[in-house]
């Protein structure tokens, strides 16, 4: 065989390979149109620093925020991305555009190996699916929704009666309450968690996927790899995979040929028998999503404020006593819309939201063909950028205290125990739902099922904290979903 020309020797590749990676690192650092935002080195030059933060370290919130409070409001987190802070970020990026400007779409990559629902479904899509789908969230839909919230939330209370004075796992318990609930609500029936007390396989899915969902992500990086690792997945988790789908098929089809009468669910305000709305592959995909859009985010905020609370106990006092001043009598007089009687719960949840925001980095959009502009840097098209959560609601330029539990800062003036100390947070930067024409679609129907099953369960029981259920929310890890360790409280169920 014919020796190889010079060019092709190890030794000249190698040479080639550093020089190309050498000269994009420049160019990235010093000549790239975001190269005058500030921002670390190390992830300028390379999209891999970043990707191993968010897909496979679980702490990028804790990263991002360090790099704010470093750098300023805006950070260059990636060689394209930005990273805004909200008090700049969520109208610029997330906002209605002008009709004429074209819409910063959902970034495609972030959403690898989810089938395509309202979540992900490009601009034109998505604004036909959500004009179907937010039928299911008007006022008059909720209250005809109530009864479905009442049942979950009176066998909760039952089981929680029947494990008096022993140590249970809240989180575990809280995920019970919302996944049968919005299971009833999108499927047409529960999971049978709160009868069984056992989580479904459908749900444990959901949760034994995150990490993984997560970590393909970080494989998009090295498509050889990701290609060997989809064939390394374990056959248990295919398997699993295959049977959520088919099971969440065969619930839509069972619901559709079951009148509910006056019962009613999603699935009586979105589905159109006609044919003129959703297709019933879309309204299957879609009814997952809500499950999980509306469970997991819920369970999640309940768990991390129950352990707010058990670590301020004047707070827990404060909200147990307006709880149980307030609905004296029994528990049919707490009902879903009763929001306005518990001004406290109200502000436990905001503070909530504002500490451990169940979506806590931003869900990056995509500059459109024209490019754009963010404060004075100009954005080329395809430019990433993300409001972060996390560091937003946590920067002192935001938030007096930015790290300390204080409901107090979300009451009205008017009210006794308002502290005027924090009169200047900044409490429009708290966007958890996100904003603009994506955002969330549960906002008002989740308000209300938290206010509902706090005022029940701090009603009926108090909570004990344990050793075990200590630093909670410093235990927790992101991969887009929180990751949750067991939160073991003790029941000490009321008279
Ligand atoms: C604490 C409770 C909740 C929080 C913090 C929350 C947060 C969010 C956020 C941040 C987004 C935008 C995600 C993105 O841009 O990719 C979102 C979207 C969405 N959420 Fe929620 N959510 C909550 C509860 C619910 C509930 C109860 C439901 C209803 C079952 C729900 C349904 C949805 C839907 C359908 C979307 C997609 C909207 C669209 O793309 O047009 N969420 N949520």
């Amino acid at each position: 065989m014919a020796d190889l020309p010079a060019v092709f020797s190890i030794a000249n590749i190698a040479f080639l390979t550093v020089f190309y990676y050498l000269a994009r690192s420049v160019y990235r650092l010093f000549l790239h149109p975001l190269s005058k935002a500030p921002g670390p080195w190390y992830l300028a030059i390379s999209t891999i620093p970043g990707t191993y933060y968010i897909c496979i370290s679980g702490r990028y919130n804790q990263l991002n925020r360090r790099l704010h409070e470093h750098y300023g409001p805006i950070v260059r987190v990636g060689p394209n991305k930005l990273s805004v802070r909200g008090e700049i970020g969520w109208q610029a990026i997330y906002g209605h555009k002008p009709r004429e400007a074209e819409e910063w779409s959902k970034w495609p990559a972030f959403f690898v190996n989810i089938p395509p629902d309202i979540t992900t479904a490009p601009t034109a899509e998505h604004r036909r699916l959500r004009r179907e789908i937010i039928r299911a969230f008007s006022d008059k839909a909720i209250q005809e929704q109530q009864s479905i919230f009442h049942h979950y939330a009176n066998l909760l209370i039952q089981r929680w009666r029947e494990r008096d004075q022993t140590v249970i796992d809240l989180a575990k318990w809280f995920n019970f309450f919302t996944f049968d609930t919005f299971g009833d609500l999108a499927f047409g029936e529960p999971f049978g968690s709160l009868q069984g007390g056992e989580s479904h396989p459908w749900v444990n899915l959901i949760f034994d996927s995150i990490k993984i969902n997560k970590m393909s992500g970080f494989l998009e990086e090295f498509p050889l790899i990701k290609r060997l690792a989809i064939l390394l997945t374990p056959p248990d988790l295919k398997r699993r995979a295959t049977e959520h789908f088919e099971l969440s098929e065969q619930k839509i089809r069972q619901r559709l040929t079951r009148d509910r009468g006056d019962r009613k669910d999603f699935v009586s305000y979105i589905w159109k028998s006609d044919g003129t709305g959703l297709t019933q592959q879309e309204l299957e995909r879609n009814a997952s999503t809500l499950i999980v859009a509306g469970s997991e985010t819920t369970a999640t905020t309940l768990s991390a404020l129950i352990s707010y609370l058990l670590r301020n106990p004047d707070k827990y006092d404060r909200i147990a006593h307006e709880i149980r001043s307030t609905y004296k009598g029994g528990d049919e007089e707490v009902t879903l819309l009763d929001a306005a009687n518990v001004p406290y719960v109200h502000a436990c949840i905001e503070e909530t939201l504002r500490l451990f925001p169940a979506v806590p980095i931003g869900a990056p959009r995509q500059v459109g063909a024209s490019g754009g502009f963010i404060e004075q840097y100009r954005l080329p098209p395809k430019t990433l950028l993300e409001v972060p959560q996390w560091a937003t609601h946590r920067a002192s330029v935001n938030f007096r205290d930015p790290d300390d539990f204080i409901p107090e800062r979300w009451l009205p003036a008017s009210h006794a125990w308002y502290d005027e100390k924090y009169a200047n947070d900044n409490r429009g930067v708290v966007q958890s739902f996100s904003y603009g024409p994506r955002a969330c679609l549960g906002r008002t129907l989740a308000y209300h099922e938290m206010r509902f099953i706090l005022s029940l369960i701090l009603k009926n029981f108090d909570f004990e904290p344990t050793p075990e259920g200590a630093n909670w929310v410093e235990r927790c890890e992101h991969y887009f979903f929180w990751v949750k360790p067991p939160l073991p409280v003790k029941l000490r169920g009321l008279k």
